[in-house]
């Protein structure tokens, strides 16, 4: 649990800049989450401005989920940006079980530049590998029994982290498999959480040169931020539910990781 705790504190004490270019339905979410993880948030998606400001971010955030002809072009020069300073870019690859045209930009994205996370829900992972799988729109309605096995495949295929997010949150590089079973259902009942976990996870990647760590870690403290949420007053109710989870994010520390953290490796 340490290294945990020493990468949270890492966002802390460094204040990652992350450059996000995501999409429009939970932007602002994204951009709070960030600030209340102690990270600092640019949306800057201007194609014209997008392969600079790479350059000088901690990350990169790239989240397809409503992307435009703008934010197509400008994923393309923030990842060359990013490539050639080597700096860390995560990749949400929403919806792109369910319209294959995402998986054909995904492709095409890979060749400008390295991806080095992609953080999706369990269905969006699978289809990435091409295997089949249960979802709806942006959401992952699969079961997971194969999750481990398909995570560790597409690791090992792109070299990358590769996080499937769930009632279990699957981690791996490939060879190390981490499993996140801190978590709320709650987290369901409102649109952006998988998104801001992404997020998250560019905040933490960012801040910590171990990645697969970094991963675990921004996904340990959306989970455990849920649960204490949820715990809450009308923690039950969406709406009351998601102005906690920023505070609870912004309350994690060494204390909650080591009293709460649910974490197998395998
Ligand atoms: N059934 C569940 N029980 C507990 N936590 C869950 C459950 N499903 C998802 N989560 C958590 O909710 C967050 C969003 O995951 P998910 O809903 O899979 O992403 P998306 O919103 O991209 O589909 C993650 O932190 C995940 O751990
Ligand atoms: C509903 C929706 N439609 C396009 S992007 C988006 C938000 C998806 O957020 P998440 O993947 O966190 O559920
Ligand atoms: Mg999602």
């Amino acid at each position: 649990m340490k290294e945990f705790v020493n990468c949270l504190k890492a966002v802390k004490a460094d204040t990652p800049l992350v450059q996000a270019i995501t999409n429009y339905v939970t932007i602002n979410d994204c951009a709070n989450i960030l600030l209340s993880v102690g990270a600092s948030p640019a949306m800057c998606e201007a194609a014209d401005e997008a392969y600079e400001f790479s350059q000088i971010s901690s990350a990169i955030y790239l989240n397809i989920g409503t992307f435009t002809k703008e934010q197509e072009l400008a994923m393309l020069l923030a990842v060359k940006g990013a490539a050639k300073k080597n700096i860390p870019v995560v990749l949400d690859p929403v919806g792109c079980g369910a319209i294959p045209r995402r998986i054909e930009y995904i492709n095409k994205l890979r060749k400008f530049g390295k991806i080095h996370v992609v953080k999706g829900n369990l269905g969006e992972i699978k289809s990435l590998l091409g295997v089949k799988s249960k979802v709806r729109g942006v959401d992952s309605i699969d079961d997971g029994e194969d999750g481990i096995a398909v995570c560790k495949e597409l690791a090992n295929q792109w070299d990358c982290i590769v996080a499937a997010t769930g009632k279990i949150d699957i981690i791996t590089d490939g060879q190390k498999v981490g499993l996140i079973k801190n978590g709320t259902e709650m987290l369901t009942k409102i649109t952006g959480a998988g998104c801001m976990v992404g997020a998250l996870t560019a905040g933490f990647c960012g801040a910590n040169d171990n990645l697969l760590a970094a991963t675990m870690t921004s996904h340990l403290v959306m989970t455990l931020a849920g649960e204490k949420a949820v715990e809450g007053k009308d923690g039950n109710l969406p709406g009351s539910f998601r102005i906690k989870l920023f505070d609870e994010i912004s309350l994690v520390d060494e204390n909650t990781i080591y009293e709460r953290g649910q974490i197998e490796w395998l």
